[in-house]
């Protein structure tokens, strides 16, 4: 089963004017759609990023992937990383070398590995989770995403989910998701009102749902003493406390401080990264992400050296479509020790999609894992042009707005903690 040719299509698609430590989502989100074929004729699918700086790195390894044996994980490896380069560099994490182009290259080889974890379940008629070491439960939780949201973009029509600038305005969205998918765990995307504001709205939310596994999300905008002192208030109230402050150091100051784990997915983005976070004690559940973690198999490696070195495992998210939800919700399936309900942009995005409807629901706050071949996901061209057509009238494409980017890449920093 040799790979042929690869199709890489750019799109984007309304993004909800959600505020985060960083800025406002822009009107667009921006995707990477991926379609591996063999020369045995089956297909496989991955997404990923759509900045225009990785979808440059994406294309040009696509083009020199003809040839390579779908089940050759580790050749496939090699190959992108060939296409990378070497470059040297340090991370704004303080981190060199390695990290930073171990970084750039899981995040490039991710799609195309996914796409063919999808054409070899295919292949075999089983699903992808099958692929991983099978399923350990077959549906997956994932946790209401909350964040706080202006009404409309400037110039634009309201949308359906309306503002919500407040503790009162979440709850009305935390119902919202919590009436609709079920969710049986909360996250706020924290990091924009004024720590005590921020803390008034978690104790608010643990009133009106006193059920629900809670966590906030700064994304690094407090400094050491505002994380402490947010921690101490929120004890009891989250089971873990994500990202309240930047940098490892600063983070083991904080995790020795407060009663809750701390959980990253901004300073420990790579392999490379562990050693220093487990040594350091500064990370208590650690957020992993295929798309930057290199993939599925990688994954459910990190999700081991997790077990092994104490770590708690959950998953991240970024806007997404369909066919990351696939692939997010195969790996959960067979990863055991997932302790927490996974995030997912999801009830956001759900509006347009690359695939078609009925192999993804939401039951019960979970996903139940597809059952097909593969990912178990059909692609929806007609949806896929229409979306591609968005993408080059959108305008955001020819900026390669690295703010827009900062946005939705996974260990964007603030400059410094901003309160
Ligand atoms: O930690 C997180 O959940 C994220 O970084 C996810 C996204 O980037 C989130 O902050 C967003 O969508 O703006």
């Amino acid at each position: 089963m040799l790979i042929s040719d690869i199709r890489v299509t750019p799109v984007a698609f309304r993004d909800p004017p959600l505020l985060n430590a960083a800025g406002v989502h822009q009107p667009w989100a921006l995707r990477t759609i991926v379609e591996v074929r063999t020369d045995d004729g089956l297909s496989g699918l991955g997404e990923t990023y759509g900045d225009l700086a990785h979808l440059t790195k994406v294309r040009a390894a696509a083009r020199r992937l003809a040839g390579i044996d779908v089940h050759h994980h580790h050749a496939l490896y090699a190959a992108v990383a060939q296409t990378i380069g070497g470059d040297v560099v340090t991370d704004r994490h303080g981190l060199t070398g390695v990290a930073t182009r171990e970084k750039t290259l899981d995040r490039v080889f991710s799609p195309f590995e996914v796409a063919c974890l999808d054409i070899r379940g295919k292949a075999l008629g089983r699903p992808v989770c099958d692929l991983l070491g099978g399923p350990v439960r077959d549906r997956v939780p994932y946790s209401a995403y909350l964040f706080y949201k202006w009404a409309a973009h400037p110039g634009e029509p309201a949308d359906e989910f309306g503002a919500a600038l407040d503790a009162d305005g979440l709850i009305a969205q935390a119902r919202m998701f919590v009436e609709e998918y079920g969710f049986r765990s909360i996250k706020l995307k924290g990091g924009v009102f004024p720590p005590d504001v921020e803390v008034d709205a978690v104790l608010a939310l643990r009133e009106a749902f006193p059920d629900a596994a809670l966590r906030i999300d700064p994304n690094g905008a407090w400094s050491v003493p505002t994380s402490i002192d947010v921690g101490r208030k929120l004890a009891g109230t989250i089971d873990y406390l994500e990202d309240p402050t930047l940098g490892l150091a600063a983070m083991a100051e904080v995790a020795a401080r407060v009663p809750m784990p701390l959980a990253t997915n901004m300073c420990v983005v790579t392999f490379e990264h562990l050693p220093a976070a487990i040594r350091d004690g500064a990370v208590g559940v650690l957020l992993s992400d295929h798309h930057y973690w290199g993939g599925l198999v990688r994954s459910t490696q990190l999700a081991r050296l997790c077990a092994t070195f104490g770590l708690r495992l959950s998953m991240h998210s970024n806007s997404h479509l369909g066919i990351s939800l696939a692939a997010m919700t195969h790996l959960a399936a067979a990863v055991p020790n997932l302790a927490h309900a996974c995030d997912t942009h999801t009830p956001w995005q759900a509006r347009q999609d690359v695939v078609k409807p009925g192999a993804l629901r939401f039951a019960d706050g979970a996903v139940p894992v597809p059952s097909g071949p593969g990912l178990g996901v059909e692609l929806d061209r007609d949806a896929l042009e229409a979306m591609h057509e968005q993408y080059l009238a959108c305008g955001v494409t020819e900026r390669d707005d690295t703010s827009y980017m900062r946005t939705f890449q996974p260990d964007f920093s603030p400059v410094r903690p901003r309160w």
